[in-house]
Parts: C-alpha cells; sequence; structure tokens
C-alpha cells in the first residue's frame, strides 16, 4: 500500500507537541493541532503564540488549531501523539472510536515512557487500542531534542524506529529539513525502552548538581546509567547496539546535561531540598521520569535485573530516602568487574 503523509494529525499542543507541529508546517504539510483547552486553541490560531509552553515561539499562522479530535484527524495520513505517556491510552481510545472505515493513517508518537502497571511501551498501548486494519504502522521518533532549542531551528538528530520500514521512512520524510534531521531504526522497543529509562539517570545528575557534586560524578552516573539502562533493554528485548545511538546515550547526554530538561530540573531542585510534590506543581510540565522509575524498579525487580541508581532514586522518590544516604550507599557496593557489569 501507498503511504500517503500530506496531512498530518498532532495530538498534544504542549511544548512537544506544538514544535513538531510547526516544523511539518514549515515543510510545507497540512497540520491541525489538538488541544483540549479552548483559550490555548484560541492563542494558537489568532496570536500564533504557546506563552505558557514557548513563550519566544512565532508559530506560522497557518498552523491550525482545534479542541475538536473529530477535526483534527479528518482526512489525516499521520497522526502524531505527543502528550504525557499517562494519557496515551485514553486519548488512543478516543482515536480509535473516531477513525473513519477505510482510514489508514501512520500512527507515530514522540513520548517517552512506560505505561504504570502493565509496564508497557507506547507502542505497545497504540497497537493494544488502535486497531490494526486502522492503521499503516506505528513509528515512535525519539532521540535528543529539547523543544526550546528545536523551536530556534538549533541543529537537532533525531530517530523513526518501527517494525514496518515504510512507515519508518514516511516520518522521516515529513520532518527532515536543514535543521532536523531524522534516522530510522527498526529495533522499536530499545529505542523506546532508552528514552523512557534516560529520564530517570536525568533525576539523578539533576540531583548530583543541586547537590554541589563535580563533573567527574555526573559522567559516572550516565556510565553506569546507560550500563544498566542497557541491562534492563535487553533483558526486554532490546538490541544493545541501539543504546550507544541517539535514543540512548545521546538522549542521555542531553537529558543529564541540559538546563531544558524538566527531568533534569526536578532533579535539580530535589538535590537542592526542595520537596517533591512542590516540583510537580510548579513544573507546569510533565516530568515523565518520576512514573519511569516506579515502572523500570517493578520490571527490573520482576525480572531480576541488578538497578543499582534506579532503585536508588526509586528509594529517594517513592520512600523518602536522603539522597545523600542513597549516595553513600551506592558508593559503598561491593567492588565489581567493569567488563562483567557493562550489560
Ligand atoms: N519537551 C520536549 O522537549 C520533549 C518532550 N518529549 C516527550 O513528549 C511528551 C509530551 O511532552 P511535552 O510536550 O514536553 O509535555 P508538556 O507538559 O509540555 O505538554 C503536555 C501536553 O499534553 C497535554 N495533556 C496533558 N495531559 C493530558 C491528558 N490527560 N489528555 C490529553 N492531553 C493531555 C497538555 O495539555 P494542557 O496544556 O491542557 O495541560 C499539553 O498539551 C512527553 O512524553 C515527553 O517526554 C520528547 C522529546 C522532547
Ligand atoms: O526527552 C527530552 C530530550 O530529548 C526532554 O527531556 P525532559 O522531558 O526532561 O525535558
Amino acid at each position: 500500500m501507498v503511504v500517503l503523509c500530506e496531512k498530518i494529525a498532532v495530538i498534544g499542543a504542549g511544548s512537544w507537541g506544538s514544535v513538531l507541529a510547526n516544523i511539518l508546517i514549515l515543510n510545507g504539510k497540512q497540520v491541525c493541532i489538538w488541544s483540549r483547552r479552548q483559550e490555548q486553541v484560541e492563542e494558537l490560531n489568532n496570536l500564533h503564540t504557546n506563552e505558557h509552553y514557548l513563550p519566544k515561539l512565532k508559530y506560522d499562522p497557518r498552523l491550525e488549531a482545534t479542541t475538536s479530535l473529530a477535526r483534527a484527524l479528518a482526512g489525516a495520513d499521520v497522526i502524531l501523539f505527543a502528550i504525557p505517556t499517562k494519557a496515551i491510552r485514553a486519548m488512543a481510545q478516543q482515536v480509535a472510536t473516531l477513525l473513519k472505515a477505510g482510514a489508514h493513517p501512520v500512527i507515530v508518537h514522540a513520548s517517552k515512557g512506560l505505561e504504570l502497571k502493565t509496564h508497557k511501551r507506547i507502542s505497545e498501548i497504540l497497537a493494544e487500542e488502535i486497531p490494526s486494519e486502522n492503521r499503516a504502522g506505528i513509528v515512535a521518533l525519539s532521540g535528543p531534542s529539547h523543544a526550546e532549542e528545536v523551536a530556534r531551528h538549533d541543529l537537532t538528530l533525531i530517530t523513526a524506529a518501527a517494525k514496518d520500514k515504510k512507515a519508518a521512512q514516511c516520518v522521516q520524510k515529513i520532518f527532515m529539513n536543514e535543521y532536523f534531521r531524522v534516522y530510522t531504526n527498526s529495533d522499536i522497543i530499545g529505542v523506546e525502552l532508552g528514552a523512557a529509562f534516560k529520564n530517570i539517570i536525568a533525576l539523578g545528575a539533576g540531583a548530583l548538581h543541586g547537590l554541589g557534586y563535580g563533573d567527574d560524578a555526573k559522567a559516572a552516573l550516565m556510565t553506569r546509567g546507560l550500563a544498566e539502562i542497557a541491562r534492563l533493554g535487553v533483558a526486554l528485548g532490546a538490541d544493545p547496539m541501539t543504546f550507544i545511538g541517539l535514543t540512548g546515550v545521546g538522549d542521555l547526554i542531553v537529558t543529564c546535561t541540559s538546563v531544558h530538561s524538566r527531568n533534569w530540573r526536578a532533579g535539580d531542585q530535589l538535590g537542592r531540598g526542595q520537596k517533591l510534590a512542590d516540583i510537580v506543581a510548579n513544573m507546569g510540565m510533565v516530568i515523565e521520569g518520576i512514573n519511569t522509575t516506579k515502572a523500570a524498579y517493578e520490571l527490573a525487580q520482576q525480572k531480576q535485573i541488578e538497578m543499582p541508581i534506579t532503585e536508588a532514586i526509586y528509594e529517594v522518590l517513592y520512600q523518602g530516602k536522603e539522597i545523600k544516604a542513597a549516595i553513600a550507599d551506592l558508593m559503598k557496593r561491593e567492588g565489581r568487574s567493569e567488563e562483567e557489569t557493562n550489560y
């Protein structure tokens, strides 16, 4: 079947959805973005701004926003979900009920997390909720990318991952331009897991910063964090090589070092002694790593995979352990061989 990729529905007008929609418009596509808030739709349509999420960005006036999901989906060749992981299943159910017989869009998501309780990846949730006869393929769009930088056309390289090569190539084609370069990858398991798990380590990197630790500590956390991400990822079916790519180490680096990262900022604030509930209440945007820490911790227990950093962060977030005590316990662990614990 020929995959047409001209008309795109973007679900979610937060930081990432709105910037991705703007790229597509600038790339000459027809885009309708869905938001659940009428005042935001009016702001996007009339002022071409999105003050809460990206106060400096002026959106292309051709970008149409709507609160009507049916309108956004009408005739869409591609449906892009860019909402928090916890909202994916309910939105996918709504989308499924509105897709007309004969509709066959490529389903893309740009979200980074695992579902709580089921521990499912986002593409698995989408596959469960959107009938296979109503979709052309499921693609995860992922990699080191902050909305704030993409908004100002800084250089960004990311990955469109799918089992179905044609669907990944469709997504690659619609997004590629002189500042946004997209690779394809068939290991959607590794891509989605790398994207989800790096947020846990970013919380830790932020906490180290907030506590005043130096670059040695941050490099150590990222390296050993990547080892345990890969360990769990491989146990869940990922190709280990994916973790040294854009969606693995690439995204880990950017999220653990950028002031734009909400996960890093949340960790930094924790390190400075703020309460988790206050940090969540004040961020005004999703901090995916908090839920993902729980999901990864539970998965690691189930699969009996050693994930000392994830466990330490879980204890801090969910059991009220002092960060300094968690660090001291990590440092006191028995000496190990690096080769035997790389992943
Ligand atoms: N920001 C970034 O640079 C990047 C983000 N991502 C990932 O993209 C996903 C979305 O992130 P981002 O755009 O940054 O998040 P934001 O917090 O900036 O925006 C979230 C968007 O989702 C909407 N939303 C929240 N809850 C629901 C719900 N229950 N039902 C429907 N819509 C909902 C929000 O609507 P409302 O405004 O009404 O609350 C808002 O439009 C995350 O998984 C994130 O990890 C990936 C790469 C880069
Ligand atoms: O995924 C991201 C960067 O690639 C965005 O990270 P945060 O959600 O921490 O802002």
